[in-house]
């Protein structure tokens, strides 16, 4: 008679955070047959979402503590990148010997802000993320448009886009991953600031004039960009002003959403990132030192939950 060998395993992923892009991860995760667990900080009663008017639950095993988990093979890590220290209880208890750390954070130096929380030679894949999703209730995701990763090229970018095979979010892995976090900043640069400053969604966008203070905030961001290894020119200033003109106008921002929650905002590891860059090449950055003073002001009050 022919042996029939088990059915594999299926791969052990930990996702920290159940905000927009943990929550929508975890579901895509789970719904493509993978064991997920969601790490979370305030308690959920659940997971849904929605996407192209339709709500789908995700039936993920939601945890609390740390003192729950033990470790996995693959931890997606979605919090702020303010909060990174803050999930360094998870990270020890989720990270054994073959576990793979997946950073997807917006900004820069995803790596570097991780690799002292998790035990020495851990694998870390620094993730840029395309998806615009937006927390609308606790344990429910709204997902506005697109769904992809991109990672540095090689064998842990190649299992990373294996795990995810089928699940709905396509891995790029780019050759350049230096050039691709700050392509990807780029998209934030005005974005974020300005939906949080102004308290209006993407389709403000459509104003020329706020067109223009993109494109000059964006140049002024490039030569910064440019001193730091980044691969970025005018090209990728029009394609931040087209993917704005072409997003949906009623989406917004994580740093519009964290205002109106009255949540710290994440404004240091984005504008304040090209602040400090220029800072340190003696390239003078106006246009962005302003926004982030304006953004720290805001940012004070909602500390003291005033704003
Ligand atoms: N939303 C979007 O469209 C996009 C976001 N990004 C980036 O992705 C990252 C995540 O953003 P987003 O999902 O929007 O953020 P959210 O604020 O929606 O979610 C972050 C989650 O992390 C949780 N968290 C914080 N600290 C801990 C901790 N110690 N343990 C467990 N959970 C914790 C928060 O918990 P609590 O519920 O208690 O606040 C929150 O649920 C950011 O870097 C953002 O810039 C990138 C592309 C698009
Ligand atoms: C604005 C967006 C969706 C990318 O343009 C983003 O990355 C964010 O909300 O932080």
């Amino acid at each position: 008679m022919p042996r029939t060998s088990p059915a594999a395993a299926p791969a052990r992923i930990a996702v920290i955070g159940g905000g927009a892009i943990g929550g929508y991860t975890a579901a895509l995760a789970r719904w493509a047959g993978l064991d997920v667990t969601l790490c979370v900080r305030s308690p959920l009663a659940g997971l849904s979402v929605e996407s192209g008017g339709e709500v789908r639950p995700a039936a993920v095993r939601i945890v609390t503590d740390p003192a729950q988990v033990g470790p996995v093979d693959w931890v997606l890590l979605t919090t702020k990148a303010q909060d990174t220290a803050g999930a360094e209880g998870w990270l020890r208890r989720l990270c054994g010997r073959d576990t793979a750390v997946a950073v997807l954070q917006n900004g820069i130096g995803q790596e570097e802000r991780v690799a002292p929380l998790v035990p020495r030679g851990t694998r870390i894949l620094p993730t840029v993320v395309y998806i615009s999703a937006e927390r609308t209730a606790p344990g429910r995701i709204l997902h506005h448009v697109a769904s992809e990763l991109h990672v540095p090229e090689g064998p842990l970018a190649d299992r990373f886009a294996a795990l995810l095979d089928g699940s709905g979010l396509r891995v790029h892995r780019v050759p350049d991953f230096t050039t691709a976090a700050w392509r990807k900043l780029f998209t934030n640069l005005a974005a974020n600031p300005v939906t949080a400053l102004l308290q209006q969604r993407i389709g403000i966008f459509a104003d020329p004039e706020m067109a223009a203070l993109t494109r000059d905030l964006l140049r002024e961001a490039a030569v910064v960009a440019r001193a730091e290894g980044a691969d970025i020119g005018e090209a990728d200033i029009a394609r931040t002003l087209e993917l704005y003109a072409t997003a949906p106008r009623d989406g917004g921002s994580s740093m519009l959403y964290d205002r109106m929650a009255g949540r710290p905002m994440e404004h240091e590891f984005l504008t304040g990132a090209v602040v400090r860059a220029g800072e340190r090449h003696g390239i003078a950055t106006p246009l962005n030192r302003m926004l982030l003073t304006l953004l720290r002001a805001v940012d004070r009050e909602l500390r003291d939950g005033k704003a």
